[in-house]
Parts: structure tokens; C-alpha cells; sequence
């Protein structure tokens, strides 16, 4: 863990079960490589997982069994460690190819700007070389304008010690966000290419798919289907990532498919069991067992799944690791403190609208200050933020620049369309985000993705009658009040398809609050009536979403109308705010 970073907490465990092929996987680390500073339970770096992996495939070697680590893509954006350099990811690159990943693809947001599909073409792909897989990805090279596949199309490989044969994929959902630099074929299409059909009647024991796709999505569900049809029992193991939970599924009693979370909160595991073989001549009735865990990032976890100690066991390789990590944040100057948060302000813990909802905090103090323009300031205007433009909570204490890349990654910034009627202009927030099976319906536009990622597959809140107890402030409380009880910290309490034991550790629930995909503020409006006009400003991610939000409401308008509001991206003008408003010294 980095020097600053908070002890970690123990929590009561559920043991990993190894089988004849095992698998550690990460996804969504939006470069959280630095672990959680502020969360003993998620603090581990990466140097740690670097630590972590090398006894685990000992432990492999030793049993003679296989252990593969996997990556799903979305690396970048999302903490200072990447985004506070310029360029972005002056440290990370470096940092993240320690960990010796076996098969690796792509994320949405390692294609969201042309220089980071660059970057990754540079540095992340070579690094990983034949390991780094992209079926449905290609690059645009630069010098020549030459479409060419990001990296190669599937790979075929022999584990180490069961030698068991594999043919592995690398897929990306169909996004359609990316810049020119790159194309995504939708996974529909890429499933009839040659190359894939070939590829699915190969000589194998096993499949594996890697993918930036949820679990529970279509394009999962269509690629297992594709080689189920070919292969009728042979084992099919699908790693996915994007949604941001943690999830696990089974398409079939001869398949699988787990997903690990977020910001590097969680190490996932899998394991096989059983006839995987083909000389084995599996049939349908072969027995077969699969198991998950969802590993907390918690250095009392990785003791106790490694059975070592804090003297036993950092490598020599991990401490450097998580050296050169210390080196980047100091020469970032990540720790600078910008303002003091006088309190915790949580994404979902809180309902929306209330005191402790970061969303309130935004619409009632922080978007009043910086959606001001100069010249337009006594304009009445609507000012719209998607939710998913917040990344994370705020917790009590020192707001630092990493902070400000935690919360607000992104290189959004405030754009507008002028002097907008208002009978028009008032109806769109509705629209964004109660109507969207009407925009899906006009434009294939899924209003969701305004939102957070956590939420996607979510249609109401969970309440839970107990919630834990806060040890956040380091104050830990006795469930129900009763000292007798189990001293858990709140974590995750997955339910997924399989059950709810994923968690390797065992926590207090968390609500989870549901909230809308944009939230909006008036603003100069004068009393005694409504304005004829309003200056409809909105986060510029938004503007597909807001356009054919006013043309469905009559107006017509496109990108031709819509113009810059304010200098400076939305995380910039964040920090200013900060700055001004939380200047206390914590
Ligand atoms: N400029 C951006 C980019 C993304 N978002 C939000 O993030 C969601 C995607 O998150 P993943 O990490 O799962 O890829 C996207 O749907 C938006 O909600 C944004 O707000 N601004």
C-alpha cells in the first residue's frame, strides 16, 4: 500500500477454491493503480497485486495447477495517477505493465479521445504483445491513414502446468462513443467474420472471452451462442467488465462468465474444475465445476489467501512497484490539498435530493458558481449535468488534486444553446430521463448511459432494514447496537446469479440509492412569471441526448446551435470551486 494510505480493516473471510484452471481478474481500474488512500479495505496498490500474483502462481506451480491473470480494459481515466500528467498517463503506462497480465483487451475509455487510443496503441499493446487481444477493435494509423486491427484478432495458447489447450477472445461492446482513430465493428457483425468462424471450430479444450461488456449483456450472450453452436461441450469462460459491479453468471451448466467491479476495489476469481480436457473425451454429463470470489483489494485478504504476513509478503518486485507509484503521486503533487470537505457527500448512499447527495451539493452550490457566463450572466438558464459525470464520492477531509480527478475525470466542458423557448427548454429534463424508451425508440439512444454505470441493470433502490455501521471515520459501531453482534465494516453484499457468497469478505450492506441520469438548475430566473427564452447549458457529453431531446419536444436544432458557455473543463472549474468555497485547513 502507498505510505498515506489508511490501514487496512479485517473483515471475516471466505476462502478461495482452486481448480485446474484459476484466474485473477481486474477491470475498471480507471487508474486506480495507487489502491483506495482513503479505504483500508480497497488500499492495496498495484504493486501489491504484483506481490499478490507471484505467490499465487507459486501456490499454482506447487499444486500443478494454472493460474492466468486477466485485464477487461477501461485502465484510464478516473484518478490522478493517470489523468493529473501531461500528457495523461506519463506514469501510468509504466506502472501497470509490472503486472504480468496474460490476456488483456480494451475499454470504451482507452478509445474516448484520439491520443489516449494512441497511447495505448504505443505503449500498452507492445507491452503485452501477443497477450493483448482486440477482436472487434481496429486503429487508424496516423502516418497513413491505414485501418489495421488494435492487436491481433484471438490467440491460441497452452497453459503452463495442465497444458490445457485454449483459444481466447478480446472484445469491446458496441460502443459508438470513440474517436476517429478507431473502429469498434458491432460484436453481431464480428461473429460472421471468417477469421471468427475459423476461429471457433479450432482444436481446443477450453474458450476464453475476454471483453469491456457487462455479463448480463447482449453481446456476450450472442458470442456464446456462436461458439456453443459449434463447440457442444466444451467449457466456455467469460471475463467482463463496463457496468462497473460486481456480477457472475452461467450461460449453460458448461459455462461461466464473472465480472470484478471497479477502481480496483476488487480482485475477481475463478476457477475450473473437473474434465477439461478433450483427450479426457468429455461428454454433457462430464463433470464440471466453476466457483467465483470477489476479492476485496484489502492487504489482510491477500495475507490470508496467500497465507503470509506484512513482513512475508511484499516481493521484492511489488515494493518496487508500489515505489515507483510513490515516486509518480509525489511528482504529481496528488497530495496537494486544494480545500477541506466538511463532510462525507455519497453518489448512492444517499437519496437524491438530500443534504449528504453529492448530485445536491453540484445543483444547489457548485453549478450555481461556475455556469456563469460574463456576458450572459442575468440570462434565465437551465443547466443540465449527467449523473455519470460524477465518478465518486467525496469523503470528510482534505479535497487534494487527486481528489479532483477521483470525482471528475472527464475533459467535459459547459456548452449552450442560445435564447431557447422556454416552453420547449423546461420539458427536456423530463425527457432525459423519463422518456427513454421514446428516444431509444427515434434514435437508438440508451438515456442510461447519461447515468452511472452502477445502475444500469438497476430499476429500484436498495434499502436494506440494517444498514452497517460506518467505520469510515474510523469509529467502528456494533451492528443493531449490540456489542455481541459481528463487528463488520459496510462493503459489497453481492447477489448475483450464482449466490450471494461471491465476497471473499464478509461486510455490513450498503443502500444503494437509485438516481436520475441529469439532474438540472435554474438559474437567474426573475419572479413573476416565466421567461420567454432560457439558455439551455448542458455538459457536452450530453448534446447527442439533448438534441434529439428538443427535437422530439418540436424544437429544431443541431450541432450548429450549440456553443461554448464557459472557458475550462468541468473538472477544472470543480477544483476552482473547491478552492474558493472549502479553503479551511482540515
Ligand atoms: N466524458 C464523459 C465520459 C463518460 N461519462 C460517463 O461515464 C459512463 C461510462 O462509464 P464506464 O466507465 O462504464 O465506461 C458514461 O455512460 C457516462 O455516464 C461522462 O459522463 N462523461
Amino acid at each position: 500500500a502507498q505510505p498515506k494510505a489508511a490501514e487496512p480493516v479485517p473483515a471475516p473471510m471466505r476462502d478461495l477454491v482452486w481448480g485446474k484452471l484459476n484466474f485473477l481478474h481486474t477491470t475498471d481500474t480507471h487508474g486506480w493503480h495507487a489502491g483506495h488512500l482513503q479505504e483500508g479495505q480497497y488500499s492495496g496498490d498495484w504493486g501489491d497485486y504484483v506481490s499478490f500474483a507471484q505467490h499465487m502462481r507459486k501456490r499454482a506451480d506447487d499444486l500443478g495447477v494454472d493460474l492466468l491473470l486477466v485485464d477487461t480494459g477501461d485502465r484510464v481515466e478516473g484518478n490522478g495517477l493517470y489523468d493529473a500528467s501531461d500528457p495523461k498517463g506519463k506514469y501510468y503506462y509504466d506502472i501497470y505493465r509490472e503486472q504480468d497480465v496474460d490476456i488483456i483487451c480494451t475499454g470504451n475509455h482507452e478509445l474516448y479521445h484520439a491520443s489516449t487510443a494512441d497511447a495505448e496503441h504505443r505503449f500498452t499493446v507492445p507491452n503485452f504483445k501477443d497477450r493483448y487481444i482486440a477482436s472487434n477493435l481496429d486503429y487508424i494509423v496516423p502516418e497513413t491513414g491505414e485501418r489495421v486491427p488494435m492487436a491481433q484478432r484471438y490467440r491460441k495458447f497452452r497453459t503452463k502446468n495442465q497444458k490445457v489447450n485454449v483459444v481466447a477472445f478480446g472484445f469491446l461492446f458496441d460502443f459508438t462513443g470513440n474517436d476517429k482513430n478507431t473502429i469498434v465493428q458491432p460484436v453481431r457483425q464480428t461473429i460472421q467474420e471468417p477469421w471468427f468462424q475459423k476461429a471457433i471450430r479450432e482444436e481446443t479444450d477450453v474458450f476464453i472471452v475476454i471483453g469491456h461488456v457487462g455479463v448480463q449483456m447482449q453481446e456476450f450472450k450472442d458470442i456464446f451462442k456462436a461458439i456453443r453452436a459449434e463447440n457442444p461441450v466444451t467449457p466456455i469462460l467469460f471475463f467482463g467488465g463496463h457496468v462497473h459491479i460486481r456480477d457472475a453468471t452461467a450461460y449453460d451448466d458448461r459455462s461461466f462468465a464473472i465480472a470484478s467491479g471497479r477502481y480496483f476495489e476488487t480482485i475477481g476469481w475463478m476457477s475450473v474444475d473437473g474434465v477439461v480436457k478433450k483427450v479426457e473425451a468429455p461428454t454433457a454429463e462430464s463433470p464440471l465445476s466453476f466457483h467465483r470470489r470477489y476479492i476485496d483489494n484489502n492487504l489482510l485478504g491477500l495475507y490470508h489467501h496467500t497465507g503470509l504476513n506484512s513482513k512475508t509478503f511484499p516481493t521484492e518486485h511489488g515494493r518496487n512497484v508500489s515505489a515507483m507509484i510513490t515516486k509518480a503521486r509525489k511528482e504529481l503533487e496528488l497530495d496537494y490539498t486544494f480545500g477541506c470537505a466538511p463532510k462525507d457527500y455519497w453518489m448512492t448512499r444517499a437519496p437524491y435530493p438530500s443534504e449528504d447527495s453529492i448530485y445536491t451539493l453540484l445543483q444547489q452550490e457548485v453549478i450555481p458558481d461556475i455556469a456563469v457566463k460574463p456576458s450572459r450572466k442575468d440570462v434565465p438558464r437551465l443547466v443540465i449535468a449527467n449523473t455519470g459525470a460524477i465518478r465518486f464520492d467525496i469523503f470528510k477531509g482534505a479535497f487534494t488534486r487527486d481528489t479532483t480527478y477521483i470525482v471528475s475525470p472527464f475533459l467535459s466542458v459547459l456548452s449552450f444553446i442560445p435564447d431557447v423557448p422556454y416552453p420547449i427548454a423546461k420539458k427536456v429534463i423530463k425527457m432525459l430521463n423519463g422518456a427513454g424508451k421514446i428516444m431509444q425508440a427515434e434514435t437508438h439512444l440508451d438515456t442510461r448511459f447519461m447515468g452511472i454505470p452502477e445502475q444500469w441493470a438497476l430499476n429500484e433502490s436498495i434499502i436494506y432494514k440494517n444498514p452497517g455501521p460506518v467505520i469510515h471515520d474510523g469509529v467502528q459501531k456494533p451492528l443493531d447496537g449490540l456489542s455481541e453482534k459481528p463487528r463488520l465494516t459496510e462493503g459489497y453484499t453481492t447477489r448475483d446469479d450464482i449466490g450471494d457468497d461471491g465476497d471473499d469478505s464478509i461486510h455490513a450492506n450498503i443502500n444503494f440509492y437509485l438516481v436520475p441520469n441529469c439532474i438540472q438548475t435554474e438559474l437567474s430566473f426573475y419572479s413573476g412569471g416565466e421567461p420567454d427564452t432560457v439558455d439551455l447549458v448542458f455538459l457536452d457529453f450530453i448534446q447527442p441526448f439533448v438534441l434529439m431531446a428538443l427535437k422530439l419536444l418540436g424544437g429544431r436544432y443541431g450541432n450548429e446551435h450549440v456553443q461554448s458557455y464557459v472557458e475550462g473543463t468541468f473538472t477544472d472549474l470543480w477544483a476552482e470551486w473547491i478552492k474558493k468555497n472549502w479553503s479551511a485547513k482540515c
